[in-house]
């Protein structure tokens, strides 16, 4: 017994009441949240980022925060579609290869620039596509069908009023709203805006997401393995690949060890350029779980345990005083992967203003008996193919197990399978979160 001892309320550094994390949706009675509830209640605790004006090919893929409404008509004046020439159809009516009509060509209009003059009857003026309509022309024959004559033109084949000319206003109408907030910007839309001559927009940025795992049996790619029971790092990539292919702009820091305070300063380190971390491992029960043991010392957080397989330990706070948004996901990598489909691609996309957040639920039909687990919805790793007539088949790929990273890396889908179901038959329906695009 020391002699004098001081209070331990002097000794412990005094820790900041944090302000609380809104209040969490109930457990059930087995004490697990549904996913949908564990799902919601993240998104309710995340706002949009703040929308800036972005230059057009910084904008690609995202969110739109304004109404915009085309200041002109595209085509902005009649213009021809063809290289050819600009002539009136009466005057090419009974034109054939066989009798061909003489015309004088008293003109030539490039694109750019205006006719010289009105084209008079019985006269024929060269236009190149894109080049607007001379007034008094009202039809185009393509040099294909003349003899590309420079002072008088042979036009072997007749026209109506109208060929090969674009109207004024037939794509968009000015004054006719072309996005509306919300829309994602893809490469077609960029193409759009910058058509009607705008150069900037106002959109949500890409969010920034900083991933971490944790773990100090994790050994970086690309080094050799101390020893036989150390593994490389896949769940800082698996998780930056997949928050970039969500469309966020990924800081990958990599690994850290087991270490409580090395967690903590990193994680501080980092939260300046973060609009959300991601940490993968430390949130279950272990002697070393270290996420779960570091993080309520630099903010308020929930650690929780969700009605799902894989991925049931789940961790979320608001970080520091700025209160970042972190999803601390489990450490098994399939565990990890289903995790941030389930519940940090659907941040990240609210982060980003871009709707829908959670991906629309498909079918596929079962080709053999799936088992689920009782009482939590099992997200099993499957093969969406489809049969003669289109229709999507699923098989699993491999076992269910959430270490096997190989079986994760051959599938394309998710394959949802209902807690209150014990076993799906062949030839049943099912639901299925696609992953791939296309299937
Ligand atoms: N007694 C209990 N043990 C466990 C429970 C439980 O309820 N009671 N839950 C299990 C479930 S379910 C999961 S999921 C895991 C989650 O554990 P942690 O989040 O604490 O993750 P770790 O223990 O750190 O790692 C689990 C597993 O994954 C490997 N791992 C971790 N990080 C990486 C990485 N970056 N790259 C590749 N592999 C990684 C790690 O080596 C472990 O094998 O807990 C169960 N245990
Ligand atoms: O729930 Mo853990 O994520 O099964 O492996």
């Amino acid at each position: 017994m020391p002699l004098f001892s001081r209070k331990k309320s002097e000794d412990a550094p005094a820790r900041p009441a944090w302000e609380p994390l809104p209040p969490p949706p109930p457990v059930r009675e087995d004490g697990l949240r549904s996913l949908e509830d564990h799902r919601d209640y993240l998104l309710s605790c995340v706002n949009e980022l703040p929308a800036f004006g972005q230059q057009l090919l910084d904008a690609v893929d995202l969110a739109i925060c304004e109404e915009v409404i085309s200041p002109v008509s595209l085509p902005g004046f009649d213009n021809s579609a063809m290289d050819g020439y600009a002539v009136r159809a009466q005057d090419v009516a009974s034109a054939s290869v066989e009798n061909p009509v003489l015309l004088p060509v008293v003109g030539e209009v490039p694109a750019g620039r205006p006719a010289p003059h009105r084209l008079s009857p019985g006269t024929a003026m060269k236009i190149m596509t894109g080049a607007p309509i001379p007034r008094g022309a009202d039809a185009i024959v393509a040099y294909e069908g003349t003899d590309r004559g420079a002072t008088d033109v042979e036009v072997y084949e007749s026209s109506e009023v109208g060929r090969h000319i674009r109207r004024t206003g037939e794509d968009v109408a000015a004054g006719h709203r072309v996005f509306r907030p919300g829309d994602q910007l893809r490469p077609r839309a960029i193409g759009l805006l910058a058509a009607i001559g705008k150069d900037k927009v106002l959109v949500r940025p890409r969010p920034r997401v900083v991933v971490v795992a944790t773990g100090s049996e994790l050994v970086q790619p690309g080094q050799p393995l101390p020893s036989e029971f150390q593994i490389f790092d896949s769940n800082s990539y698996l998780l930056a690949a997949a928050a970039r292919a969500a469309g966020a702009q990924v800081f990958r820091v990599g690994m850290v060890s087991d270490d409580p305070q090395e967690v903590r300063d990193l994680i501080i380190d980092q939260l300046v350029r973060a609009d959300l971390v991601l940490t993968s491992g430390g949130v279950s029960q272990g002697d070393y779980d270290v996420v779960k043991a570091a993080m309520p010392e630099l903010g308020a957080t929930e650690f929780v345990q969700v009605a799902m397989q894989p991925g049931k330990p789940q961790g979320f706070g608001l970080i520091g005083h700025d209160r970042i948004p972190m999803i601390m996901l489990p450490g098994n990598p399939v565990s990890a992967f289903v995790s941030f489909e389930a519940f940090a691609r659907p941040v990240i996309r609210k982060l980003m203003g871009v709707t829908p957040y959670v991906r629309p639920a498909a079918k596929a039909r079962a080709t053999h008996a799936m088992s689920s687990t009782t009482s939590r919805r099992r997200l099993a790793r499957g093969i969406v193919t489809h049969d003669d007539d289109g229709n999507r088949l699923v098989s699993l790929a491999g076992g269910y197990g959430s270490h096997l990273i190989g079986d994760l890396a051959r599938a394309n889908a998710l394959v949802v399978l209902p807690e209150d179901t014990d076993l799906v038959a062949a030839g049943d329906q099912v639901e299925v979160w696609l992953l791939d695009e296309g299937l």
